[in-house]
């Protein structure tokens, strides 16, 4: 099938016309349209239980809409046929929020569970290094694969969880909130750890965030949840124009001003993170903290 075309002439990974979900009276999404286009890292943001995670879970089928057509590489994903949605599926992989690891199984073989879905035939020693190799490339020390999720820190969970949702060699990837819940220095290295990724891979990635600093540092453009639809998407430079009250207080609240005014200064940093987080093994398990914007120092 024909992939449509964004406004820029790029071509659309993901495209959502008309969405709307509901649970009983609730609304929560109403005539919502996004693309999402190849090779970027779309940050998606919005107040809490604007629905962005499931917006994310209606793109990979995990939520049927009560209306609206989503295609994702061209293909349909709601009421799909099962073999074209296998097809489509084994394309991407997810980060859920939290990580969603299973505890009974170890790290390697939480990455082996997406494997053995799509490729049953799969022989354990190809499984096992296929493992290894995911393991590692999320800066992972190889150490971790025999491990237990309870015997890892928070920000080793999540790296664990992107080396599952890596495990099938994606174009794209869904990531809800992935440094909710870390510390200044492991989320700055998650980042980066992101954004080479997807440099390396030349993947599509679909982020939620709450995460200003993420926003500035990773995402290419960033859409905006309020009103049960996107009711923006652009650079940030681009949303700051725009007369939207939300987005106004988002950006430039303290905190926003924060992020912003450092942006320079956090990147740089942020390089220097994931230095020290390798040099300690890509572990975020250190209490070390430091204040990652002048307005949390202060
Ligand atoms: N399975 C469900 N059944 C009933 N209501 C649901 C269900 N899933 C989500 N909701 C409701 O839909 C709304 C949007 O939820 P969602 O988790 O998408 O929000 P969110 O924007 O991701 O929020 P947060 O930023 O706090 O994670 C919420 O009011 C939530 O309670």
């Amino acid at each position: 099938m024909a992939q449509p075309q964004g406004p820029a002439g790029d071509e659309v990974i993901i495209d959502v016309r008309g969405l709307k979900n509901s649970f009983g009276d609730q609304v929560v999404h109403e005539n919502l349209d996004l693309q999402v286009r190849r090779g970027e890292i779309l940050g998606v943001v919005g107040g809490s239980g604007t629905g962005k995670s499931v917006l994310m879970r209606s793109i990979i089928g995990l939520q049927v809409p009560v209306a609206g057509e989503i295609t994702v590489f061209g293909e349909p994903t709601i009421d799909a046929d099962p073999n074209e949605a296998t097809d489509v599926r084994k394309r991407w992989g997810v980060l859920f929020q939290g990580g969603a690891l299973f505890s009974t199984l170890t790290v390697a073989e939480n990455v082996q569970v997406p494997l053995r879905e799509f490729y049953p035939n799969l022989d354990q020693a190809l499984l096992d290094e296929i493992a290894s190799y995911k393991v590692v490339m999320t800066g992972l020390p190889a150490e971790a694969g025999p491990k237990f999720p309870a015997e890892l820190s928070g920000g080793m969970k999540k790296r664990a969880g992107l080396a599952r949702a890596l495990a099938l060699d994606p174009e794209l990837l869904f990531l809800d909130e992935p440094t909710a819940g870390l510390d200044p220095i492991g989320a700055a290295a998650f980042d980066e750890l992101t954004r080479s990724l997807q440099k390396t891979l030349g993947l599509t990635v679909f982020l939620i965030t709450h995460d200003l600093d993420t926003l500035y540092a990773i995402c290419d453009r960033v859409a905006v949840l309020a009103d049960k639809k996107v009711v923006a998407v652009g650079t940030i430079d681009e949303l700051l124009k725009l007369d939207q009250p939300w987005i106004q207080e988002y950006f430039n609240g303290p905190r926003g001003r924060a992020a912003q005014a450092g942006k320079g200064d956090i990147q740089s940093e942020r390089r220097v993170d994931l230095v020290e987080a390798q040099a300690i093994g890509g572990t975020d398990d250190d209490n070390r903290r430091r204040p990652a914007t002048q307005a949390e120092a202060d």
